[in-house]
């Protein structure tokens, strides 16, 4: 389990205001989790404390009753930030060139890229690649870094609907093999529900007189998901009650 216990976080400054403002969840291991919240709720401040980037004022995370290291966090930043002059498997077997400690070789690395549809593609540069492709290129080199926790930051947020609707089915199909821990941050409700086994709400500081609210609402749909889930009620019905809750603190 990560346990968020009693966060509190603020940029230096005189009179900045908490950004995380005593917040504290439990997060179940093995799960994919969603986090969604308005823009400048801290989602991504929360992330740069799992990651040891940034350190709270107050309150600490636990991994399995032990303080959390960086060495049990893998992230993916929204942009790609792949090499252009390195092929796609060079690209994706920097990790363990970057820390001979990681045990992830290239045979793995091979049957990753060819789960991602990218087989054909090992040689290529990113440049020559579209921008799910790259996309899916980033998402395996974060898997190369052999981490219990990965943390997804919007990694689909720049394409377009239909290359969407596409990646969360492969990352999914993934992830039902991996089923490491994911955090994924992402202003897209529906993807939210669709990918999730709990959606995570970040309201802003501020907003309740006693600390900060993180919200959960576990997504009780069966799994393999399947796109004509969309359009359940029950799936419906979650995008709405996420929506209100978002509404809120508009
Ligand atoms: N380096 C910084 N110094 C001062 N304030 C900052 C810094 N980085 C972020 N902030 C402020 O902290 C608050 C939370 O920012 P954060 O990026 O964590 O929000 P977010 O929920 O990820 O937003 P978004 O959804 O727009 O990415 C915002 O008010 C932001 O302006």
């Amino acid at each position: 389990m990560i346990d968020i216990q009693d966060l509190t976080f603020s940029f230096k400054g005189p009179g900045q205001a908490p950004v995380l403002d005593d917040i504290h969840a439990q997060l179940p291991e093995g799960h994919f989790i969603s986090l969604i919240g308005k823009s400048g709720s801290g989602k991504s401040t929360l992330f740069k404390i799992l990651t040891q980037d940034l350190t709270p004022q107050a309150g600490q995370v636990t991994f399995q009753g032990r303080p959390l290291g960086a060495q049990e966090v893998a992230y993916m930043p929204q942009k790609d930030l792949l090499l252009p002059w390195a092929s796609v498997l060079d690209n994706v077997l920097l990790p363990q060139k970057l820390n001979p400690k990681v045990k992830v070789h290239r045979d793995q690395a091979l049957a990753w890229l060819d789960k991602a549809g990218l087989a054909k593609v090992t040689q290529a540069l990113p440049q020559d690649l579209s921008g799910g492709m790259r996309q899916r290129v980033a998402f395996v080199r974060t898997l190369m870094m052999d981490k219990p926790i990965l943390l997804l930051d919007e990694p689909f947020g720049t394409l377009d609907y239909f290359t969407q609707m596409e990646m969360q089915a492969w990352l999914l199909d993934i992830w039902q093999d991996l089923k490491t821990t994911v955090i994924l941050i992402t202003h897209n409700i529906e993807e939210a529900v669709y990918l999730s086994d709990h959606v995570m709400i970040l309201h802003p500081a501020g907003t309740t007189p006693k600390g900060q609210q993180l919200d959960r609402v576990t997504i009780d749909l069966d799994r393999p998901r399947r796109q004509d889930m969309r359009y359940l009620p029950q799936f419906v019905q979650y995008k709405k009650v996420l929506e209100e809750a978002i509404h809120h603190d508009l």
